[in-house]
């Protein structure tokens, strides 16, 4: 069911409904479930869920390396880096300027890249690398379980044909762990500052957590910034570009950044569920028909998408690069408004 979060108001009317988080439990029926996770990713393209059976002691555990890795000194954690793309980064987001109040740790989430840049982060590097596969093996579940009930709920006639690609050897999917110091500058007041500025995920789906202080927005469809309150034990999860060309617009991926908090250090983990490079990605075949329902996007491979990504800046609408009929006025606003 969709519910909105403890810490939200009641849904009573369509615009108070826009304010709450939409909440997923696992553990509900699976038919209704299905139907559940299709609303909460047409309207919101963002939820929390909840009951997911991730054993707390393999958050614990990255939750602690991840803390012991970020209070080493800068020398030390900038063996690791720089991140281009994986290893560790700070300030600077990706290769075309974008910069933020933050370090992060980016990695490739295949076992064999795990266990090689281990080396470079931790002096114990075995149990590193073993922590985060960990980490990795119960995410991915998690996210193989959506999108079942994504395809189940979408009714597509290939059952396992999404979370095949994230199972996949090949898979490209990617770890980011995020820390936000506090500001270092006390302000009068409350002043936050972009930790990670205004994005969607060029991804399928994404599974987030982090530390209990907040900082997470979304951008909603009325046009306003919602504060997703912290929950350590739970996972949020956002669609992403490509399950938007997937579902052929029928889902939207979301924007969303990230604020610095004032006083408390901000920790993220993040999975990004991505398809080997070489596939190619199109609607599915039950989103364009009856044959009237045209394809919104080209085909392209999940490559062709990432080389345009890296191309852009992070708040830059790459889709628009995608679409069937390429509107000219949209290739030049693909520098996007929401830079920030
Ligand atoms: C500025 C950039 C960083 C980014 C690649 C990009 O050129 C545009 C998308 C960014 C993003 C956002 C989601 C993920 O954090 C990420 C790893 C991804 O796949 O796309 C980052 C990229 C990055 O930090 O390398
Ligand atoms: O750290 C966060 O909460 C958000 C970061 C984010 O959106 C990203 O890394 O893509
Ligand atoms: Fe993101």
């Amino acid at each position: 069911m969709v519910v909105p979060s403890p810490t939200s108001s009641k849904i009573t009317s369509n615009k108070t409904r826009a304010m709450g988080i939409p909440t997923i439990d696992l553990s509900m029926e699976r038919s209704q479930l299905s139907q559940t996770v299709v609303k909460a990713c047409e309207e919101y393209g963002f939820f929390r869920v909840v009951n997911h059976n991730v054993p707390k002691e393999v958050i614990a555990r990255l939750e602690e390396e991840g803390a012991e890795f970020f209070s080493k000194p800068s020398h030390e954690k900038r063996r690791a880096g720089p991140a281009s793309p994986f290893g560790y980064g700070f300030t600077n987001i990706g290769p075309n300027g974008d910069i933020g109040d933050l370090e992060y740790l980016l990695l490739h989430a295949n076992p064999l890249s795990i266990a090689q840049i281990s080396k470079t982060i931790a002096n114990d590097s075995t149990k590193f690398s073993t922590v985060v596969k960990e980490y990795v093996e119960v995410v991915k579940e998690v996210t193989c379980e959506i999108l079942d009930l994504v395809v189940e709920g979408l009714g597509v006639a290939d059952k396992s044909g999404l979370s095949r690609l994230i199972r996949d050897f090949d898979s490209d999917s990617v770890l980011r762990m995020n820390h936000y110091p506090p500001l270092k500058v006390k302000w009068k007041g409350n002043k936050n500052s972009i930790g990670f500025g205004a994005h969607s995920d060029p991804q399928m789906l994404t599974i987030m957590r982090s530390n209990d202080v907040g900082g997470l927005q979304i951008y909603t469809r009325e046009g306003l910034w919602l504060p997703v309150p912290p929950d350590p034990t739970n996972f949020f999860v956002m669609v992403g570009d490509v399950l938007q060309v997937m579902t052929n617009g029928k889902f939207m991926s979301v924007r969303h950044r990230a604020l610095t908090n004032t006083s408390e250090a901000r920790m993220s983990m993040i999975y990004f569920a991505a398809p080997p490079l070489d596939w190619w990605i199109a609607p599915l075949p039950e989103m364009v028909s009856p044959p009237e329902n045209e394809s919104v996007y080209k085909a392209f491979t999940w490559a062709q998408y990432k080389e345009a990504t890296y191309s852009l800046r992070l708040g830059d609408s790459r889709l628009d690069l995608f679409r069937a009929q390429i509107d000219t006025h949209l290739l030049s606003s693909s520098q996007s408004q929401f830079q920030c």
